[in-house]
């Protein structure tokens, strides 16, 4: 995978998570697009404001690099409490999240990144901590063990995953509110690049900014990493300004797809296209062809896809559009070649 473009953001360098947290939004006001889940949560926040309690537990959902943690860090600081953060994979024993649980004040938020993957032991324990603010504990050892239960403050749970599809259904019964997050539009994205451009104190034309914000797959996480090594061929090649000109350059450079689509995103069409004749295919057959997980497929590569007209979603299967073979160079069969 193109590393600049990594859209889950595990490559980056520790100097680009610095600049990460500099362009990450901290207020609603601060935050681009998302507008429906946004007037939601503005309105939750308000309510539970005044009535000085913990906001609902809240979950979000979608594809990565959409802005889940960055609205996980707003809520916290709109709420005016504190954050603690960790992640599924990284709580195996229920001691770990009685640890962080007992050590929330009131109001306070746990966030936890990819819920999805909580064992079922440290699953269960969040229930009863969620549902009713209370936990069992268990105290000294041998002969004497017993557990007690003790109360903790309200408080909110922030649950992130990009896998919604793998989430149990009481877990996901226990989150008041649920938002999905969506891909961005070219306007909304150019928008983003702008602000942090403008953060990053490097001038950019609103030409450049559509441009880069056109090749993002939706996605702000790319949009940033684009804008950053743009930037760079402004400061090497050019004037220091990032214009249309020093923008087309560095983007073919990098190899960016006219689409912003990555090496993933173009296996899947030209998998569907080579070895099953365009589609219909099933999901389990296509995921096997392209050495992927069905969920993954599913869940973060499938829905761009679609939104973008590349694929269609059929009771028998997927399918490409005349816009994927037109986008990979290749000729629908069938198709007529010009007139005899
Ligand atoms: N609406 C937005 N406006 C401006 N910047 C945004 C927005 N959403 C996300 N970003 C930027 O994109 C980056 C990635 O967002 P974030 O880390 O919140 O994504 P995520 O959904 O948690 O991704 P993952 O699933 O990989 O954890 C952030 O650092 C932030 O700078
Ligand atoms: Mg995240």
């Amino acid at each position: 995978m193109n590393e600049y473009l990594d859209p889950t953001g595990e490559h980056f360098s520790s100097e680009e998570i610095d600049i990460e947290k500099a362009l990450r939004p901290v207020t609603f006001d601060d935050f681009t697009g998302q507008q429906q889940v946004l007037e939601n949560l503005k309105i939750f926040v308000q309510a539970a404001n005044q009535r000085d309690e913990a906001l609902d537990h809240t979950l979000f959902h979608g594809p990565p690099g959409l802005g889940k943690t960055t609205l996980a860090h707003i809520l916290a600081n709109e709420l005016g409490v504190g954050i603690k953060v960790t992640s599924g994979p990284v709580l195996d024993k229920p001691g770990d999240l009685a640890g962080l649980l007992t050590n929330l004040d009131e109001r306070d938020v746990l966030f936890i990144d990819e819920i999805h993957r909580l064992s079922p032991i440290v699953e269960e324990y969040l229930y009863s901590a969620m549902e009713d603010y209370k936990i069992d504990i268990m105290i000294e050892t041998g002969p004497n063990a017993r557990t007690v239960q003790i109360n903790l403050n309200p408080f909110t749970l922030i649950g992130a995953t990009t896998r919604s599809g793998l989430l149990t259904a009481p877990m996901r019964a226990r989150f008041g509110i649920s938002s999905r997050l969506q891909y961005y539009d070219t306007e909304l994205l150019s928008t983003i690049v702008q602000r942090s451009a403008d953060i990053l104190r490097v001038p950019i034309s609103t030409e450049a900014s559509i441009e880069i914000a056109g090749r993002s797959r939706g996605t702000p996480r790319i949009c940033n990493a684009l804008l950053r090594r743009v930037r760079d061929f402004a400061q090497i090649k050019g004037n220091g300004t990032i214009d249309i000109e020093i923008s087309k350059f560095g983007l073919k450079a990098l190899n960016v797809d006219a689409h912003g689509l990555d090496e993933m995103d173009n296996k899947i069409l030209s998998t569907i296209i080579d070895k099953f004749k365009g589609g219909p295919v099933g999901i389990t057959t296509l995921a096997t062809a392209v050495s992927e997980s069905a969920e993954t497929i599913e869940e973060v590569y499938e829905p761009f896809l679609i939104q973008q007209g590349f694929i269609m979603r059929t009771p028998r299967g997927r399918e490409v559009t005349e816009l994927a073979y037109k986008h990979l160079g290749k000729t629908k069969p069938g198709t007529q070649q010009g007139l005899f």
